[in-house]
């Protein structure tokens, strides 16, 4: 069916294949059980304002109603290939208006953020760029066309002019934590296989224009000023630095514990900036991990969770998590269930890969069979 809908798509509308990377690979399941998710719950209230800021974003694209319009032909005809028992005028026609309500609401949002003169998206150019000394993470400064606002712990899509419909987020971060200034720092680690970060890492220099999308996610701020813990794990640093920064401004007086983790002692990449924070703000105490041993790494992790498990400190403390999906999500497991701190926030997660092997997709179009019992096959006495 996946296949299907992008022959129809690309066939129809070739003009399109540009908005996608060459390499469909994940991308080839996301777009489709994107949509039938988000038209099968139409009627959650949920769904309306996750519409609208979806057609808000999708602004940066540059589509218009004409490509929706294709889109929806593409799966409505997968659909009805796909159904061929069940489909009739009727099931077309509820699919369509279904499909048309999304859209409309997707095009009626963005509108109104274009009549408010909102960008679609930014054009930032690199000032500076700074390889850490094991090649692993880059450090990127760019000045974007137009002012440029944004939360703590909030990130942008970043694109590359080289890399065709690729867009992928990144934590951002204000240079020399200074909010006032205009600057954005982007924290990039080279990911295996990673076509964007490698071309971050190694072929991004000054001069090169980078494009930004608005600022995602809820971000993290607190009133409150009690005690406060950041644990933050490789590029993890960019969220809990912006958090940080904000805070000790703030709350000058407030107690703040970092646990900062790293790949190796070489792997800080940012340790003269965390230096320089913790010799201005006496209340703040950084704690350093790394693996002593490269062939004892999950030992290690292991370690790092127990220790955290046995910190019942925390239970007094509010909390923030930033770094690897694996290793927020395996923190996150041990602060509640051992420290249930007094708040918790983390980085956003990417999905969980569903276990089942049918996609959502699959299972609108197909549902499971129920499992009947058959009587025959049951014994009595
Ligand atoms: N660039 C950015 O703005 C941000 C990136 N990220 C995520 O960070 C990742 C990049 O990671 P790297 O910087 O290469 O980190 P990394 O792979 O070097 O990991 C950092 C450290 O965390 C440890 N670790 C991993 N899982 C653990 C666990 N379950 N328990 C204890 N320790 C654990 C590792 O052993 C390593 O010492 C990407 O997956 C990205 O999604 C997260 C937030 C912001």
């Amino acid at each position: 069916m996946v296949r299907y809908f992008y022959a129809h798509l690309f066939g129809s509308r070739p003009d399109l294949r540009r908005l996608f990377p060459a390499e469909l690979g994940e991308q080839h399941e996301r777009l489709l059980n994107a949509l039938l998710h988000v038209i099968t719950h139409l009627d959650r209230p949920a769904t309306v304002s996750y519409l609208q800021r979806l057609g808000r974003d999708h602004r940066r694209y540059g589509i218009a109603r004409r490509d929706y319009l294709s889109v929806g032909q593409s799966l409505i005809a997968s659909i009805a290939e796909h159904t061929p028992r069940t489909w009739s005028e009727d099931t077309e026609r509820a699919w369509t208006n279904v499909y048309g309500m999304a859209m409309d609401t997707m095009l009626a949002a963005a509108q109104q953020d274009k009549d408010a003169r909102r960008p679609a998206s930014w054009e930032a150019t690199v000032v500076s760029r700074r390889l850490d000394r094991t090649g692993h993470t880059v450090v990127l400064q760019t000045v974007p066309d137009q002012p440029y606002a944004f939360r703590p712990g909030q990130y942008a899509a970043v694109h590359h002019p080289e890399l065709r419909g690729v867009w992928r987020p990144y934590s951002l971060v204000r240079p020399g934590d200074d909010a006032t200034r205009g600057e954005v720092e982007l924290h990039v680690a080279r990911t295996p296989h990673g076509a964007l970060s490698a071309l971050l890492c190694d072929h991004t220099f000054t001069g090169q224009s980078l494009t930004l999308s608005s600022p995602g996610g809820d971000g993290w701020t607190t009133q409150d000023t009690g005690p406060l813990t950041l644990i933050a794990a490789g590029t993890g640093w960019a969220p809990a630095r912006a958090v940080l920064s904000e805070q000790v401004q703030r709350f000058p007086a407030r107690t703040i514990d970092l646990h900062i983790v790293a790949r190796s002692r070489d792997h800080f990449y940012d340790q003269s900036h965390l230096a320089q924070l913790e010799s201005r703000h006496h209340q703040l105490t950084c704690h350093w991990w790394w693996p002593r041993d490269p062939d004892r790494v999950r030992g290690f992790q292991r370690a790092f969770q127990d220790h955290l498990a046995g910190e019942r400190s925390l239970a007094a403390r509010h909390v923030y998590v930033a770094g690897p999906p694996a290793f927020v999500r395996d923190t996150v497991g041990t602060l509640e269930e051992h420290n249930r701190p007094l708040s918790l926030a983390h980085d956003p997660l990417p999905a969980e890969h569903p276990q089942t092997p049918l996609t959502h997709a699959e299972r609108v179009l197909d549902p499971p069979r129920p499992r009947w019992v058959n009587p025959s096959l049951h014994h009595t006495g």
